[in-house]
């Protein structure tokens, strides 16, 4: 792989005084379950208006919130929040390979400010106004990315992978319409979108925890020798429980059965092969269930 540098008008500091105090917005990109801690340090050294841009991708397993939960709770809920996902791994950015995301904000303009700002030939920037499906679609597809990782592992094949994506795809989307989000954003780029190139994609760290796990490591080991994050291992947990809570309903695991079933393997409850090709076995029992549900 090549060396990437900085852009030239790029500083790092770790100085959150020097970097926030003439900030016109700022971006935040740290993993979800670190966000809240890292946010109390540095929120005394914003200024009250300034706008936050959040890249980060997850549920927080404490709150079971999502990204704009938790700025509103550690930043306060009176500046505009605006959330950047789809396809996107930062190597491919930083080459300049041609890219396309979404930037979601409830307030319009901030959204169409910052696409102008972050705009380029090889950065696509849409806006939406559709926060929930945005962070919904960027917390699920680290999950299925794990599960397409487990079927790789196992060598499972083309037509078990492209199965298993398009019914996380599915579910997703059920997801997603029941907690107020748009259909359009969950066959989107921050939807489907991602959902392919995290799957599909070598660089995805969760693909590649999956990839491992379907292999026969267990999650412990990997985790101890990764110096990054999989936000999926953590949100799988916080998904199942936001689902059991928010989603009422007989048999939650038949209707989110990718979903609940890579919780399960992570936690060591059930066996990675016997969970993959149980879910190809489902077809059945889904169709009944879908037809009453
Ligand atoms: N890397 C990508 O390609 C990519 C692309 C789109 C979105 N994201 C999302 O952006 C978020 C960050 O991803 P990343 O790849 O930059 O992660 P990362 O593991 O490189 O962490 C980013 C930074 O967060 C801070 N950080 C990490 N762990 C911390 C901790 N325990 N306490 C305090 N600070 C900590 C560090 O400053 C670190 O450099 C994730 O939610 C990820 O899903 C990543
Ligand atoms: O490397 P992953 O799996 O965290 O994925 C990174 C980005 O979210 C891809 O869009």
């Amino acid at each position: 792989m090549k060396d990437l540098h900085l852009p030239p008008k790029v500083t790092a500091t770790s100085d959150p005084a020097s970097a926030l105090a003439d900030a016109t917005f700022v971006v935040h990109a740290v993993p979800v379950q670190y966000s809240r801690s890292f946010l109390s340090l540095v929120s005394p050294h914003l200024k009250s208006g300034t706008p936050v841009l959040s890249a980060s991708k997850g549920i927080e397993v404490t709150s079971l919130g999502f990204m704009n939960d938790i700025l509103k709770e550690a930043l306060g809920d009176r500046r505009s929040y605006a959330f950047l996902s789809g396809p996107s791994f930062a190597r491919e950015i930083m080459e300049e390979q041609v890219t396309s995301v979404v930037i979601a904000s409830e307030d319009r303009q901030l959204a169409e400010d910052l696409a102008d700002v972050f705009g380029s030939d090889v950065f696509r920037v849409y806006t939406s106004q559709d926060v929930v499906g945005v962070e919904v679609g960027g917390s699920v597809k680290n999950v299925i990315a794990l599960a397409a990782g487990m079927c790789e592992g196992l060598g499972l094949g083309t037509n078990a992978m492209s199965g298993l994506v398009t019914r996380g795809c599915a579910e997703m989307r059920r997801l997603g319409l029941y907690l107020g989000a748009e259909p359009s954003t969950m066959a989107g780029l921050s939807g489907v979108g991602d959902t392919f190139g995290t799957c599909f994609g070598p660089l995805s760290r969760n693909r590649n925890v999956g990839i491992r796990i379907g292999k026969g490591e267990k999650l412990e080991d990997i985790k101890r020798d990764m110096n990054e994050v999989a936000e999926g291992v953590e949100t799988a947990g916080a998904l199942v429980e936001l689902i059991k809570m928010r989603n009422k309903g007989y048999r939650l695991d038949l209707k989110y059965p990718i979903i609940f079933g890579v919780k399960d393997i992570l936690d060591g409850d059930l066996d990675a092969r016997e969970g993959l090709e149980g879910l190809m076995r489902m077809k059945l029992r889904m169709e009944s269930y879908e037809a009453t549900h």
